[in-house]
């Protein structure tokens, strides 16, 4: 019974029994008695504050943390998020309400600290809408025929190069491109040190054995770098022939032109005849960038980063319009966090969002709010879904012309 279960935030003493628990939940081998995790708690930058655990007769059975986060809203504001990572229930507790116990805890805790919105990367769709987040971004993978690609000759503009670096060389230029790449970005996170010492392997999860990888970073033609790709190649031949594969791990980029360059530099290595992408803003620039479009099919597509809205008037007010209108929004929030009927006042000067007693013009879940919070989702698609009520004609169109963005959001990375 999960009344028998005492669910509480973590002490040091946990940390061992806690990593494990994780181990248990994401479902990787057992550790043996000489493998050492005792590193895994400071990689991870486990905050005993921020760390729920379940306990049954002493042993953790769940696991659950959240990570403090800025967020990259739409207009380049940042708001403080509440970043839900480390989610697991061991199976033989599944199903017991640990999850909701957790998580009613954690939402209430980033609420009291004033965090606008709370995000998560779901491992599974079904998961989180119950306790009021939506899909606000979303991530398409490519493979590419590089053969089939047409890519014709192509130079980089004047002055700029492309350079091979090691991971020491990206720790240093990595962290100040990320700073631009995220102000650019709506759905894009904060990263921390521990993020550069992973990505580049200087520290290692005990989970994750890590393979180097090659890096590539664009400078412009004034040496400011604007771009990084890192990325892994197999070594495969068929006879004497290469039919090697590069897999992107990571691509972020300040300018079109340091992405448009560093894409091409990917697909023209020699002996490379396929291009996985790694996971892209669905209108990522690569597919119409080749002569053949058709050359990149869709491996995967799928909702990526999920958000919950926990302060309607903070999280509406920060971002930016593109438009100039006026929209009543009633909210319904069976947690009460952002529950309310909003009258939002926007213009490319920014937004205003104040309580009314005035008729809505649209009705909707805190949960469809999350999916159109960053702009991605569209109001008259979840108005035609029947998630979102349309009370005056045209509400949902009005929303629209508000909210979306020229550019989908997009998250980076995993968290
Ligand atoms: C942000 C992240 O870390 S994402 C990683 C999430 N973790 C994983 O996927 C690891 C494997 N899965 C697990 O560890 C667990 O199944 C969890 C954490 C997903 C769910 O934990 P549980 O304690 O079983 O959830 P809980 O009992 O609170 O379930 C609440 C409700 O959600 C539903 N639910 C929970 N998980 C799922 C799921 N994977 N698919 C569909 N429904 C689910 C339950 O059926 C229940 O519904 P009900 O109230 O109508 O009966």
């Amino acid at each position: 019974m999960s009344g028998t279960i005492e669910v509480r935030y973590i002490e040091e003493s946990d940390y061992g029994d806690w990593v494990l628990a994780t181990r248990r939940g994401f479902l990787r081998p057992p550790v043996r008695e000489d493998q050492d995790t005792s590193v895994t708690p400071s990689v991870m930058g486990i905050e005993p504050a921020r760390t729920q655990g379940a306990f049954d007769g002493g042993r953790c059975v769940a696991t659950f943390r959240t990570l403090p986060r800025e967020l990259t809203v739409p207009g380049g504001a940042m708001i403080s998020a509440d970043a839900v990572s480390s989610v697991t229930v061991t199976a033989t507790h599944r199903r017991r309400g640990l999850l909701s116990r957790m998580m009613a805890r954690g939402l209430a805790a980033a609420k009291e600290r004033g965090d606008a919105v709370s995000i998560l990367v779901a491992a599974e769709y079904p998961i989180y809408g119950r306790f009021g987040f939506g899909p606000a971004t979303w991530v398409t993978d490519w493979t590419v025929e590089i053969p089939r690609a047409r890519l014709g000759r192509h130079e980089l503009p004047d002055g700029a190069r492309i350079d091979l670096v090691d991971g020491a060389e990206v720790r240093k230029v990595g962290p100040e491109l990320h700073e631009r790449v995220r102000r650019l970005t709506p759905g894009a996170i904060n990263r921390t040190e521990n993020f550069w010492k992973l990505y580049t392997g200087e520290v290692e999860l005990f989970s994750h054995p890590w393979t180097e990888p090659h890096h590539a970073v664009y400078r412009d033609a004034t040496g400011r770098v604007d771009g990084l790709l890192t990325y892994a190649i197999d070594d495969v031949w068929d006879g004497k022939m290469p039919q090697d594969t590069l897999t992107v791990r990571s691509m972020t980029a300040t300018t079109p032109e340091a992405e448009r360059a560093l894409w091409r530099y990917a697909l023209s290595v020699d002996w490379v005849v396929k291009l996985a992408s790694g996971s892209r803003p669905p209108d990522d620039l690569l597919p119409l960038l080749l002569g053949d479009p058709r050359a990149a099919r869709v491996t995967s597509h799928a909702d990526f980063m999920w958000l919950r809205v926990l302060d309607a008037v903070t999280a509406l007010e920060a971002r930016g319009y593109a438009g100039t209108g006026e929209l009543v929004l009633q909210v319904e929030d069976a947690d009460g966090y952002a529950d309310g009927r909003w009258r939002l006042t926007a213009s490319p000067e920014g937004g205003q969002v104040r309580a009314t007693g005035a008729e809505p013009d649209l009705v909707l879940d805190v949960r469809e709010l999350g999916a159109l919070y960053l702009g991605d989702e569209s109001a008259v698609r979840l108005a035609a879904l029947g998630r979102v009520e349309e009370r005056r004609p045209g509400a949902a169109a009005r929303a629209d012309a508000l909210l979306r963005t020229p550019r989908r959001p997009w998250c980076p990375e995993t968290f």
